[in-house]
């Protein structure tokens, strides 16, 4: 079961500050969806309002249709798991599985085993026996088991070493393609994630900057290598968003479509074109003095 999220015009104020500002994105659901941005740029508030742990301040979120803030039978639907769980220290892993099973009517026990046995988690031990990345297995463990036509993983696999991340990549793959359902993964990991990500959405200081398909979104990067005087000559109808130097070399990374006589000229006079990461696209989009777009 999969389910689309609205979001309309959406702010979201802590007293006088203002983390969200009128964000508005339609996600038809069904797909595994990159939430990025800076540190405070709003990811986590935006999360948690879509899993209702928090009220907007003004606007409209739509899951499935319907206004999820107290409401039970949406609520039931979201899952949103952070870097370690919220349960009582004393509560062993066992305590956390049954009320995880609780919560979401989709808990899959079995699956959460086989993820437990995989990050090697007895179900004895107790929270506060758990190191930071034990508690971020375990987190995604509910994420992942959770079911939920909605699961938010908000930086929640941070904790983890290489190895468990990477695991856990692939485990968001496989479950993703037996169970189909909408997932929404923050991350500052950007280069190990950004294969798993169908759509990206990226935040500014509380405002959406993009929001656009993976693959279209990178395909808008391109940098281009050659002599200076040329390669200024053909970033002044760009939009650059870096330029690096070495000697008479220069290297600038533009965004946007390259039009076909410039396509032509870089062809004509042996520039250099090559892709840019998402990463290197997110870095320089959201770095600071970088315009608004
Ligand atoms: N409980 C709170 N009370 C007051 N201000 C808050 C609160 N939570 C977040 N903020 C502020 O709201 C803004 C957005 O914070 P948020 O945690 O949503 O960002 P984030 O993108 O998740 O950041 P990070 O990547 O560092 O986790 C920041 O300016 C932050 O200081």
């Amino acid at each position: 079961m999969t389910m689309g999220i609205e979001v309309r015009r959406l702010t979201l104020r802590y007293g006088r500050q203002r983390a969200l500002e009128d964000i508005s994105f339609k996600l038809q659901g069904g797909k595994i969806y990159g939430l990025l941005g800076r540190n405070g740029s709003g990811k986590t508030s935006l999360l948690s309002v879509l899993a209702s742990l928090r009220k907007q301040s003004d606007g409209e979120v739509f899951i499935g249709g319907q206004h999820p803030y107290e409401n039970a039978a949406i609520t039931s639907q979201v899952c949103m798991v952070g870097e370690s769980v919220h349960f009582a220290d004393s509560s062993s892993i066992r305590d956390v599985l049954r009320l995880a099973e609780l919560c979401w009517p989709n808990w899959d026990d079995q699956y959460a085993s086989q993820m437990l046995d995989m990050y090697e988690l007895p179900l004895k031990k107790r929270i506060h026996g758990l190191s930071r990345g034990m508690k971020s297995a375990l987190s995604v463990t509910i994420g992942l088991a959770s079911r939920a036509p909605v699961t938010i993983f908000d930086e929640a696999y941070i904790g983890m070493d290489a190895p468990s991340r990477y695991a856990f990549y692939d485990e968001v793959l496989k479950d993703y393609m037996a169970h189909p359902r909408t997932i929404i993964l923050s991350s500052h990991l950007i280069e190990e994630i950004e294969n798993l990500f169908e759509e990206v959405l990226i935040l500014d200081r509380g405002k959406l900057l993009i929001h656009e398909e993976s693959e279209a979104f990178r395909a808008r990067g391109a940098s281009i290598t050659g002599p200076e005087h040329q390669i200024d000559d053909i970033a002044s109808e760009l939009q650059v968003l870096n330029e690096q130097k070495l000697a008479s070399t220069k290297s600038v990374t533009v965004y946007g479509e390259l039009p076909a006589h410039l396509l032509e000229r870089i062809e004509r006079e042996g520039l250099a074109v090559g892709p840019v990461s998402l990463q290197d696209l997110f870095v320089h989009m959201t770095k600071k003095g970088a315009k608004e777009r």
